[in-house]
């Protein structure tokens, strides 16, 4: 571990956001008790490196499923298949979102698209910021490339989904590349790019207890407690929340989170 990154414990006096950010932040949310932990930017020694060294990490990362999965390519199957059930409960049918257009968010080379996302919805577009891996993703679809709509070459922290676009967002193994603030005001914009009942799908590493900045990839861990925060800070509402079954005891626990915009009237 280098200087000045060390795992910190949770706490409620961590306060940081900016007069301006918290303009951003909906009223009733200012006004209620919400509690906020100690943010990611507190073990994160600049945003600016945080976001430079993972892109020079993935710079070395291969354009395969290896290097989309780390060392862990044997659980791809496994993971797979846990979110294809676990899509399953949200799409589809009446009060449920649509199967028309997913955007699949930290792409890579779209190990999602092809197994997750295309068996259901009638097409995908793909965000990633690194040009390489979305340059693979024709070869990878493997016929199945004609589905896709868009890529877009673009950091999450400055991309924007269009407006009422997407029936699913889902965004895998990448919300820890994003500092507190970006992965915040990143699902205020996706909650705008969604149709009516549309959800929000996030995956990811989550530390048993606060927040662990992993210098290899540049990227954090953070805990159930502080992603709820967020969540609930950005005004959407979870769904539904499950561990990942199946992955061996010595890996970081895995969780699904669904979420949705908060019906107009609550
Ligand atoms: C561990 S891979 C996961 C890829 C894919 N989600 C999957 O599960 O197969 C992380 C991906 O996130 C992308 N990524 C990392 N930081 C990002 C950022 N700030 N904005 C957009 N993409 C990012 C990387 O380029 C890489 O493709």
């Amino acid at each position: 571990m280098e200087p000045g990154y060390t795992p910190f414990q949770t706490s409620f006096k961590g306060l940081q956001w900016s007069e301006d950010f918290l303009q951003e932040i909906p009223v009733y949310l200012r006004l209620s008790e919400v509690k906020l932990y100690a943010l990611t930017s507190q073990v994160i020694n600049g945003e600016m490196q945080f976001y430079a060294r993972a892109k020079h990490f993935y710079q070395e990362v291969p354009a395969t499923e290896e290097g989309m999965m780390g060392d862990y390519i044997e659980l791809s199957n496994i993971d797979i298949e846990s979110s294809r059930e676990f899509l399953r409960k949200f799409v589809g049918g009446v009060g449920k979102a649509g199967t028309n257009r997913a955007l699949d968010c930290g792409s890579g080379i779209g190990r999602i698209s092809k197994h997750v996302l295309l068996p259901i919805f009638k097409s995908v577009e793909l965000v990633d910021m690194m040009e390489n891996f979305l340059a693979e993703v024709p070869n990878y679809l493997q016929g199945e490339e004609d589905r896709v709509e868009m890529y877009y070459c673009k950091s999450l922290q400055e991309f924007t989904p269009a407006p009422q676009r997407y029936d699913v967002i889902w965004i895998q193994w990448v919300s820890g590349c994003l500092t507190d603030k970006d992965l915040l005001k990143f699902l205020i914009r996706c909650q705008k790019g969604l149709k009516d009942n549309g959800v929000i799908i996030l995956k990811d590493n989550v530390a048993r207890e606060g927040c662990i900045l992993d210098c290899l990839d540049s990227s954090v861990i953070r805990d159930l407690n502080i992603l709820r925060s967020l969540i609930e800070m950005s005004g959407l509402i979870i769904l539904q929340e499950e561990r990942q079954e199946g992955f061996p005891e010595q890996c970081v626990p895995v969780w699904m989170l669904a979420m949705q915009k908060r019906p107009a009237h609550s």
